[in-house]
């Protein structure tokens, strides 16, 4: 039910004792109990398809009626596969290995104190998001299974469709025993609601915002609860003197246009003035239909290619256009990026080996790679089963945030007696 009459800062102190109530239990409970609560998630959710379409058809259509753009109408969009491959996702992250007490290092000292460092979970997390209704089940689980109780602001185009995918969740995991509250789900569109859990320092214990430029804008200036950002990204392709020429068109043609308005897209390609073949790999994206917006240099390789403004190297289109500059060298490359980038994802296409280890250590962002797509940046592909999104601040989780990225740790130490002299 929309709760659009209740004040917001109310609401989310309301959520957030709950779901503080919620974690005090997680943090204690079994992985097996864990496991099966979200197998019976799975199966709710797998279960109630019917009525999570005829709740996402309601989003699409009034998201239609208002101007949404097509790619932002397919993020929303659920069918039985969607549906069916977020409940198979469900049932991956309840057979990956829990974190919470995990032992991830042991320390013995001369006075005989054995100390030991283990992960315990965040807390109560508050996460906002975009409209893409698979996130609310992906966050909602991963919070749970790392023992946390998660807060979750979606989108508002998908209110209506994340109301019924938490219904089901919500049913599956109190059916295996686990508290309702649990996963919460903000229940009005109120934008002061954002508002209200970016302050709720001391209820909410970490908040991810996961969105562009307007939520990062409110964040910076808000934000009293610490953040893990997950940001925009404006991720760059380096095309060096020493690339492979077909890799660098399968390479730069996949990292812009495989999804346009994925973060981990390419945003601005960056060519080597010593690459042999830069027209080639110009020609092949404009002819994929991306629209080209060069400096001088990139402009005089086709005569399609626009001239690009200062704006351009700090924007990320999220579309089917790209910006194109040429640098000296590797060097001119991470000038470039450390100038312009989000700190999401950078790659670098080289066969030179000593160039590619240059770049990778000195690329200053959460995801560096070599002769790879940058639209691998994501946690299924990471093989980490799921994910939050790509974190692109400088706190402990960077690059894709799954179980582990969730929990913090805990010092243990065990003593026989020792005092300290
Ligand atoms: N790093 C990562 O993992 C990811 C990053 N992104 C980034 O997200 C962006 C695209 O998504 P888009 O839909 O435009 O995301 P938005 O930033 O517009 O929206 C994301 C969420 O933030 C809320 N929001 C936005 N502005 C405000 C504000 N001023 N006050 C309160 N709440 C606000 C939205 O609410 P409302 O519904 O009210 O608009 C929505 O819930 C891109 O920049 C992309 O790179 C996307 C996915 C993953
Ligand atoms: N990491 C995910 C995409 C996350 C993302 O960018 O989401 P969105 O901007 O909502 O399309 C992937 O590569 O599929």
């Amino acid at each position: 039910m929309a709760r659009d009459d209740i004040d917001p800062t109310l609401l989310i102190k309301d959520m957030a004792t709950r779901a503080r109530a919620a974690s005090a239990v997680l943090a204690r409970e079994t992985s097996a109990r864990k496991a099966s609560a979200l197998m019976a998630a799975a199966k709710a959710i797998r279960t109630a398809e019917a009525e999570i379409l005829n709740a996402n058809e309601q989003d699409v259509a009034a998201a239609r009626a208002n101007g949404l753009s097509p790619a932002m109408i397919d993020r929303l969009l659920l069918d039985s596969g969607r549906i069916a491959a977020i409940a198979d996702g469900v049932e991956t992250v309840a057979g990956l290995r829990d974190p919470v007490g995990m032992v991830i290092d042991e320390n013995l000292r001369p006075n005989g104190l054995k100390l030991s460092r283990v992960r315990v979970p965040l807390g109560v997390i508050g996460i906002i998001y975009e409209s893409r209704p698979n996130v609310t089940v992906d966050a909602g689980i991963l919070c749970l299974k790392s023992g946390n109780a998660a807060i979750l602001r979606g989108g508002s185009e998908a209110m209506r469709t994340n109301r019924a995918l938490h219904a089901a969740l919500i049913a599956g995991i109190t059916e295996k025993g686990l508290p309702a509250d649990s996963i919460q789900l903000v229940p009005t569109t109120d934008r002061a609601a954002v508002g209200a859990m970016l302050v709720a320092q001391g209820m909410i214990d970490i908040i991810i915002p996961r969105g562009g430029k307007t939520l990062v804008a409110r964040v910076q200036d808000e934000a009293r609860v610490p953040v893990l950002a997950h940001l925009d990204g404006i991720c760059h392709t380096y095309i060096d003197a020493a690339a492979d020429p077909a890799k660098a068109i399968a390479i730069a043609v996949n990292a812009k246009m495989r999804r346009t308005g994925v973060c981990g897209a390419t945003e601005t390609l960056l060519i080597d003035q010593a690459y042999a073949h830069p027209a080639a790999v110009a020609g092949a994206l404009l002819d994929a239909g991306c629209a080209l917006r060069g400096d001088a240099q990139a402009q005089r390789l086709d005569p399609r290619i626009t001239a690009a403004s200062d704006e351009d190297w700090d924007t990320e289109y999220l579309d089917n256009i790209c910006a194109v500059a040429f640098v000296d060298s590797v060097a001119g490359a991470l000038a470039h990026i450390a100038a312009h980038s989000s700190h999401h994802t950078e790659s670098i296409v080289t066969e030179n080996a000593a160039t590619a280890e240059q770049f990778l250590a000195a690329a200053d962002s959460a995801i560096v790679m070599h002769n790879a797509s940058t639209q691998f940046a994501d946690g299924g592909e990471f093989g980490l089963g799921a994910e939050i999104g790509i974190a692109t601040g400088r706190l402990h989780a960077r690059g894709p945030v799954a179980l582990e990225g969730l929990t913090t740790y805990k010092w243990l130490v065990r003593g026989t007696g020792q005092v300290r002299p």
